[in-house]
């Protein structure tokens, strides 16, 4: 984990792209205000449960906040298991498997703890005025997610620049943003964004960029079998999608060794 301080940084300022940054920014804005938090599909909330109005599992899910918690989905979730290990042409009695599907029905709730996270809780106000206008990377994140193709791993690194505009946030709330949203259901391509999206909402910079590279189960153990395949995704907002000399030095940073 690193961060960097570079005296050649670019700013939007610098290079007299401020409008345009600005538009750039103001559309993820526009973005950002529909959704309560980045990427959650925007449907209408439900529920009127009280203490449950930012619980963006059950929002993704469209329920209406039952059960209350995610435990409260064991029972259910073991059943589902249990049928599956029969449909295997398994024993679910036999005394290797007898725990098996509550064992797994907890490792998918872990697998998919994100859905209970908010950004709010996660940042826990850890945003700082400072004075420093030049590049912020944390890179080499580790991130673990489920392809919500196949419901299998994929896994990789995750690294995160942006320019701070103001405000800094606490470093370890970067990975925490990624653990948000990594432990999901997801597509590489979804996640990245709503990573950037995150940190745009967090500490309004100007400008976030995220890259991702990422090895997928899906695409290793089963069908095309490529074991050495990587996928690499990035977002680039603000000052990192108009400025070539800004996005250049971010993936240097983010890249190099
Ligand atoms: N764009 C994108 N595709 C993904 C991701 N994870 C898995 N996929 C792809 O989702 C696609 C699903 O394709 P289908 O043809 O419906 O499923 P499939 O028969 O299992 O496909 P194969 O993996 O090619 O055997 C595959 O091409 C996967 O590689 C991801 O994060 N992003």
């Amino acid at each position: 984990m690193m961060t960097s301080t570079n005296g050649s940084a670019c700013t939007s300022n610098q290079h007299g792209k401020k409008n345009k940054c600005n538009q750039m920014l103001q559309r993820t804005w526009d973005y950002l205000e529909d959704g309560e938090a980045p990427g959650t599909p925007r449907t209408p909330r439900t529920s009127t449960t009280p203490g449950h109005e930012k619980c963006t599992f059950h929002h993704d899910l469209e329920l209406d906040h039952k059960p209350p918690t995610r435990e409260a989905l064991i029972p259910e979730m073991s059943r589902s298991y249990r049928l599956l290990l029969g449909s295997l042409g398994e024993n679910p009695d036999r005394q290797g498997l007898l725990k098996t599907p509550e064992r797994a029905a907890k490792a998918m709730l872990f697998f998919t703890k994100g859905y209970d996270q908010n950004l709010e809780e996660v940042l826990n106000d850890a945003i700082f005025d400072e004075d420093h206008d030049e590049m912020v990377v944390v890179k080499d994140i580790e991130m673990f997610s489920m392809c919500e193709h196949h419901l299998v791993p994929f896994y990789g690194k995750v690294s995160i620049g942006y320019l701070p505009s103001g405000k800094v946030l606490g470093l370890s709330k970067l990975a925490r943003i990624v653990e948000i949203f990594s432990r999901r259901l997801q597509v590489q391509e979804r996640l990245t964004k709503q990573i950037a999206v995150a940190v745009l909402k967090a500490v309004q910079p100007n400008g976030v960029a995220v890259i991702i590279e990422g090895t997928h189960m899906c695409m290793v153990m089963r069908g095309v079998q490529k074991i050495n395949s990587k996928t690499v995704t990035s977002t680039m907002l603000g000052v990192f999608r108009d400025d070539q000399r800004t996005r250049e030095e971010f993936l240097k940073l983010a890249l190099g060794n």
